[in-house]
């Protein structure tokens, strides 16, 4: 389940940087498609095969980053966009290009905003080094060519690599801007998430609250109705489930000889011994004061009944919660019936309290039964 939440979480991702990438590669093909522009009215500085041989390169290297992103090699760093990589070879390749343009470079300079653009959702420092190399490429060139006596307008030069200056010192701000951001937004996102937790855990409590019994921890009548009534719509022919009223004996008089707070621990007693009688799936419930309502899912009449005498005699023995009440103090009486495919929960019900009613009079401390016949 975890693990191909991973997978589709992960298809996802790839999902994402695969189309960025794809927007890197359509500027590529903008790019190139300037190039030739360039080559064609005669701004292009360099003999053609140039251009041809950077134009290759270029689409060699975006069919490099194509194959590592198709492959899924990407999914093995840390950044799985590549954004770092892919700027840096775009940077080579601008510098590339726009030094073949000799004094026509002034006009391109906007192509430097337009790579960095793919990195302004790098963190600060990290956008501050593209920037730099950015504009230490093009002082590089107008140095480069100052030295070899190209440089025909150098005011213009210096006034270009002004502009650059002030644009990327602009964007390396709007960058700390957009970082801090995303910083807030992370910080309340997790937050979020925090509460939600909270909220899930307090419902829980809250259910828990609802469905069970303060005094004996068992499930209280409402929240055991409800599963008697999903467990009866999922019984299929040819399959029963064992349902039992269950009543503590005299139990008016253990609260009048021994008090109120006797007779509760003496319900809670009887709810540790039937938890210790009882398998996970039974479903025990505090019916109302001293009577507890039994559902065995998936039994027949002789389990059904072997389970309820054990548990029975297990009452019987159990330790009496207070000192002066003797051995034999404790017991219990049942009424037993099985529940079939589409029977009525109430009707059954019934059936079991008849049960109990001649269990309470033929002497109390038994299980009676009250078998509805299959095909009734
Ligand atoms: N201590 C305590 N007593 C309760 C609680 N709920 C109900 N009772 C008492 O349980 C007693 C039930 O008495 P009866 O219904 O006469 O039943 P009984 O004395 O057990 O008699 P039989 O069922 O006929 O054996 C009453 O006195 C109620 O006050 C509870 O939560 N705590």
């Amino acid at each position: 389940m975890r693990a191909s939440r991973d997978e589709s979480e992960q298809q996802a991702l790839q999902l994402l940087v695969t189309k960025r990438f794809g927007m890197a590669a359509a500027t590529y093909g903008l790019a190139l498609l300037l190039t030739w522009i360039t080559v064609a009215a005669g701004f292009y500085q360099a003999p053609v095969e140039t251009a041809i041989a950077g134009s290759v390169m270029i689409a060699a290297s975006q069919l490099i980053f194509f194959w590592v992103f198709y492959r899924g090699h990407n999914l093995r760093f840390r950044d799985p966009s590549l954004t770092e990589p892919q700027v840096l070879v775009a940077l080579v390749w601008l510098t590339f290009f726009l030094f073949n343009l000799g004094d026509n470079r002034g006009s391109l300079l906007v192509l430097y905003v337009l790579v960095l653009m793919f990195a302004v959702f790098l963190p600060p420092k990290n956008f501050l080094r593209y920037a730099v190399l950015a504009l230490f490429s093009f002082v590089g060139m107008v140095f480069f060519d100052a030295q070899m006596g190209y440089l025909n307008d150098p005011q213009t030069a210096l006034l270009q690599t002004g502009v650059l200056l002030v644009t990327l010192v602009w964007m390396c701000l709007f960058v700390g801007y957009v970082y801090r951001l995303r910083q807030r937004m992370r910080q309340r996102r997790f937050a979020l998430q925090a509460h939600q937790e909270t909220l899930r855990g307090m419902m829980r409590q809250l259910e828990d609250l609802a469905s069970t019994d303060e005094l004996t921890g068992l499930y209280n009548r409402r929240h055991f109705l409800r599963k008697a009534e999903s467990e009866l719509s999922r019984l299929r022919a040819g399959h029963q489930s064992g349902l039992a009223l269950i009543d503590l004996d005299y139990f008016k008089r253990i609260n009048d000889l021994h008090g109120h707070a006797v007779g509760d621990r003496v319900l809670q007693t009887f709810a540790s011994v039937a938890r210790s009688c009882l398998r996970d799936d039974d479903i025990l419930a505090r019916y109302g004061g001293e009577e507890f309502v039994l559902l065995l899912p998936n039994t027949d009449a002789e389990q059904f009944r072997a389970c309820c005498e054990r548990l029975r005699e297990a009452f019987a023995n159990a330790q009496p919660p207070e000192g002066n009440m003797q051995a034999g103090h404790l017991s219990l009486s049942v009424g037993l019936t099985l529940l079939h495919e589409g029977d009525d929960l109430d009707e059954s019900l019934q059936r079991a309290d008849d049960a109990l009613y001649r269990a309470k009079g033929n002497g109390r401390n038994r299980c009676e039964t009250s078998w509805a016949p299959v095909n009734a």
